[in-house]
């Protein structure tokens, strides 16, 4: 087993952001406040994933949280946006703009090439709940994790991956149900769902989130990012493929065949790409 040696990358102040081994850990850090985002929060989260998709010697993401409330003990993965920064149009950050760009945050982990795991201590509610699906994986505490969708009790509601991509996961009639009830669901229970990983004992927790990212890192990182791509091109439509489609080109790129396409231009001359290169 390889000891976490955990280097802060960069200080903010609404998450910390640390380093290991070829592993990046990005963790919400508002305890007591359930680990609400507000604008603040996800201008953070979105400097730290494009910090961590840059950083080539970085192949696994996890994306956990601090704790527990130093009010009251309690555990949460994150529960959302931040009720107390909504404004009259929507959340408001403390330069007056209203904007909250956690659907910025969930693109960043979607077709980031590399794997992004929910580390799950506690609740995961509302955008905090959707956060969780849009990661590639998710392990829970045993002990402490709650799943919970309150989207339709504030108005504020995700349409998109925290609903629709849910239902593809642990199908239709039981999404509806986690969002038209809103009932809170152990780590267990969402296990059985399928939209949980492995239920984790708490206090290994963040040890087996390292190792499994440890085992990604012995795996091939061209596989590991094509078969990404791969697995979202079709809910993600013509962005989906564009995506799979740039991994494409960049691989295209490595042949022989592009160093003459962009050398015959260079010399001003007719490419030649020979004549056996039509491979079956
Ligand atoms: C998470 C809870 C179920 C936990 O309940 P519990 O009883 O354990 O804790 P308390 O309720 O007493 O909370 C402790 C403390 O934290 C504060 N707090 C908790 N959550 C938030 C929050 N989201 N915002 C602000 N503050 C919060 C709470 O006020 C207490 O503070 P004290 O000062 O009194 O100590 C329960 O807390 C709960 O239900 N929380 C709210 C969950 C929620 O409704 N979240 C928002 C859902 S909407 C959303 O997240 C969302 C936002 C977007 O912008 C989207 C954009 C596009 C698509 C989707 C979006 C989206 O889904």
């Amino acid at each position: 087993m390889t000891v976490a040696e955990w280097k802060t990358a960069l200080e903010f102040e609404d998450i910390t952001y640390k380093k290991s081994n070829g592993v990046a850990r990005i963790a919400f850090n508002r305890p007591n406040v359930r680990n609400a985002f507000r604008p603040h929060t996800t201008s953070e989260l979105i400097k730290a994933f494009y910090d961590a998709q840059e950083d080539t010697s970085i192949g696994v993401v996890l994306l956990s949280a601090e704790g527990p409330s130093t009010k009251d003990g309690i555990w949460s993965f994150c529960s959302g946006g931040d009720q107390k920064a909504r404004g009259e149009k929507g959340y408001v950050g403390a330069d007056g703009q209203h904007r909250l760009n956690i659907l910025e945050v969930q693109r960043m982990i979607r077709f980031m090439p590399k794997v992004v795991i929910a580390v799950v201590p506690g609740w995961a509610v509302g955008g905090g709940h959707s956060l969780h699906v849009v990661c590639d994986m998710t392990l829970a505490s045993k002990e402490h994790a709650i799943f919970k969708q309150t989207d339709a009790d504030v108005t504020s509601f995700d349409a998109g991956y925290g609903s629709a991509y849910l239902a593809k996961m642990v199908g239709q009639k039981k999404a509806r149900e986690i969002f038209f009830l809103g009932r809170n669901y152990s780590a267990q229970e969402a296990f059985e769902m399928g939209m949980v990983n492995a239920v984790v004992t708490h206090s290994e927790l963040e040890d087996t989130a390292y190792e499994w990212a440890q085992e990604i890192l012995q795996k091939s990182p061209t596989s590991i990012k094509m078969l990404k791509f791969a697995m979202n091109l079709t809910d993600d439509g013509m962005v989906g493929q564009q995506v799979f489609a740039g991994e494409a080109t960049r691989l295209a790129y490595m042949t022989e065949e592009a160093k003459e396409g962009r050398n015959a231009f260079l010399e001003k001359r007719k490419p030649n790409f020979g004549k056996n290169n039509w491979l079956p």
